[in-house]
């Protein structure tokens, strides 16, 4: 019922020259892989990304957004910018912007808000530490970060939760298959908004061709969020060539 998602996360990656990333992600995956595929380009490639794909074959989001609509807010990118560049997706509250940008679990609600009421798909991140883990309250922290984040309003089906341990994030070091599974599970027991069995929840940290498979095995484990493998077209159609 719940489709598999795979999505790249680009990070500060990618310039002009690079979205050729599409017809070698093409020539690589395979058409018909029972999953869904989405891209989040840096905002800079964002339209151009999203005018290279619009067979939806490879669907676009963005990495963040602003909290508000429109208005002075320097620098900022809203929600309704993002979908107006063809993107359906935003993420929201990873862990580089929790802890580079110092943003709280209530401004990632806000955001999260503010990318629903565009008429996005927010894909809220949570992680806990490696300090948090060793200390046994991995658990408690994605519990607080998933309440304070995520808007009452939501269903289920109108949001995905990208669970991404920090201490996994670009360090060759993923969660094992059992404890993607094992916090995946706990999300969904928690979910407090509507249907969980309708929620998307990706795997996020060092997910490479060589143990996606296993990662996606989990029964709660509905795609991966893949940042350094995903910035390599090759890789990535691996990934999704790994989705059965
Ligand atoms: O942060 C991530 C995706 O959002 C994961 O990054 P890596 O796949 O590089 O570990």
């Amino acid at each position: 019922m719940r489709r598999t998602l795979i999505a790249g996360n680009w990070k500060m990656h990618g310039l002009t020259a690079d979205l050729s990333w599409v017809e070698a992600f093409h020539r690589a995956a395979n058409p018909n892989a029972p999953c869904d595929v989405l891209v989040c380009p840096p905002f800079t490639l964002l339209a151009a990304f999203a005018a290279r794909c619009t067979d939806k074959a490879i669907e676009v989001g963005a990495q963040d957004c602003g909290p508000a609509a429109t208005g002075a807010y320097t620098g900022d990118v809203s929600a309704q910018m993002v979908a107006d560049c063809g993107a359906r997706y935003v993420i929201t509250g990873h862990s580089e912007r929790r802890a580079g940008h110092g943003e709280t679990s209530e401004a990632v609600r806000t955001k999260a808000d503010a990318a629903l009421s565009a008429g996005l798909i927010p894909i809220i991140c949570v992680g806990e530490t490696l300090e948090d883990r060793e200390a046994g309250r991995a658990e408690d922290v994605v519990s607080a970060q998933l309440h304070g984040s995520v808007p009452e309003s939501v269903t289920g089906a109108d949001v995905i939760v990208a669970y991404e341990p920090v201490w996994a994030i670009g360090t060759g070091r993923s969660a094992s298959a059992e404890d993607a599974q094992s916090m995946h599970a706990h999300i969904r027991e928690i979910w407090s908004r509507g249907r969980p069995e309708a929620l998307r929840i990706l795997y996020g940290g060092s997910v490479k061709p060589d143990n996606s498979a296993e990662i996606l095995v989990g029964a709660d484990v509905d795609g991966a969020l893949i940042g350094g493998a995903s910035l390599d077209p090759e890789c990535f159609a691996s990934i999704v060539n790994s989705v059965r």
